[in-house]
């Protein structure tokens, strides 16, 4: 039987570099989903960009001009095109770096591309220029309510702001989301909705139970023998929690989007098997991102299923490409 090549040694090989771009708003999951990527192709092929490093007006020079970070006046997005077209081409760059804990900027550092690179922000492809330099877009985005509870959590229970204050923000950074993040949703390969689990809030809360979609195009193309089944016979026997799959077709103003949502737990048995697929295709092993656990959540299910879409479209490439032609 013909051995599957190890995909990620075809990937060190490779001249490729492929460039993820996961956007949305501060604190809105991009880290998350885009987890099993990193996990799968492990850190000496992937490498993570945060585009809060191209910001042109460090805390206290918005604060004086009344700007958010979201505003493209606040953001140099002509460095980051220079930068990743350096990136894809194999250059190194130098980096620049925002400083979260005093809100200036850091030196400059050295960055040398990985054949993988994930650049996560509000603006990975806002601008056309940056859209042609992307392989992959990805848009995160959670339900208004599920994201301020993420944010105000995080930002008061580990980075010690007050509640009121990180209302304040949230609110006053609504408009310029609507105005300059969201539009991305449009030029997105894949869009990730988090909303409230059906199964209530303390699921939710205790276990991370949220109610996840997944909406993506039609492929044009699908590499070949493609295999993602789920064992209906073990997801229905052995479960003992509730979960829900369902798929409708959505439109947005201009594209039409198959929608795939997933909430509650499923045993681990389902991933495993998605799992075993993605070992299968890739000649990667082991992938088991989830040992240990008796049961998944929908997010950990669309972690892998995501991974799973870009590694598709990475491994079309890379047949397209032939013998050293990225395209
Ligand atoms: N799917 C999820 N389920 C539960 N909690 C989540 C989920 N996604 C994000 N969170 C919560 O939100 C926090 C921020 O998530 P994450 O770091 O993935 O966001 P981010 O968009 O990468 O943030 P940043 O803008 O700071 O880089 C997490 O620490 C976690 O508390
Ligand atoms: O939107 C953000 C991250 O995507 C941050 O708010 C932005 O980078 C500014 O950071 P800080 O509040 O630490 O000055």
């Amino acid at each position: 039987m013909k051995k599957t090549k190890n995909f990620r040694d075809v990937i060190a090989k490779s001249p490729c570099v492929f460039v993820i771009g996961v956007a949305g708003d501060s604190g809105s999951g991009k880290t998350t989903f885009t987890s099993a990527v990193r996990e799968i192709f492990g850190e000496n092929l992937v490498s993570t960009i945060t585009l809060d490093d191209y910001h042109t007006l460090d805390r206290e020079e918005r604060k004086e001009r009344n700007v958010t970070p979201l505003s493209p006046e606040a953001n140099n997005f002509e460095l980051l095109r220079e930068h990743v077209s350096m990136l894809k081409r194999g250059l190194p760059i130098q980096k620049p770096v925002y400083n979260h804990k005093n809100g200036r900027f850091d030196p400059p550092v050295p960055f040398s591309p990985k054949k993988i690179i994930i650049l996560e922000g509000l603006h990975p492809f806002a601008t056309e220029e940056l859209r042609s330099l992307m392989d992959f877009t990805v848009f995160v985005n959670p339900d208004k309510d599920v994201k301020y509870d993420w944010k105000i959590r995080r930002d008061v229970g580990e980075r010690g702001y007050k509640k009121e204050d990180v209302m304040a923000e949230l609110k006053a950074r609504s408009v310029d989301y609507e105005l300059y993040v969201k539009p991305q949703i449009e030029y997105s390969d894949a869009v990730i909705r988090i909303s409230n689990s059906r199964y209530g809030k303390r699921v939710q809360n205790m276990r991370n139970v949220y109610n996840v979609t997944l909406y993506q195009n039609r492929l044009d193309k699908t590499i070949k023998n493609i295999n993602l089944n789920f064992n209906l016979f073990s997801i229905n026997s052995l479960a003992d929690r509730n979960f829900l799959f369902e798929f409708h077709r959505t439109n947005t103003d201009k594209r039409r989007l198959g929608a795939l949502s997933l909430d509650g737990e499923f045993s681990f048995d389902v991933i495993r098997s998605l799992e075993k697929n993605i070992e299968k295709q890739t000649g990667v092993t082991p992938v088991s991102l989830y040992s240990g656990k008796e049961y998944v959540t929908a997010t950990e299910m669309v972690q892998l299923l995501l991974s799973w879409r870009i590694i598709n479209k990475r491994i079309a490439i890379e047949e397209e490409s032939g013998d050293g032609f990225c395209v």
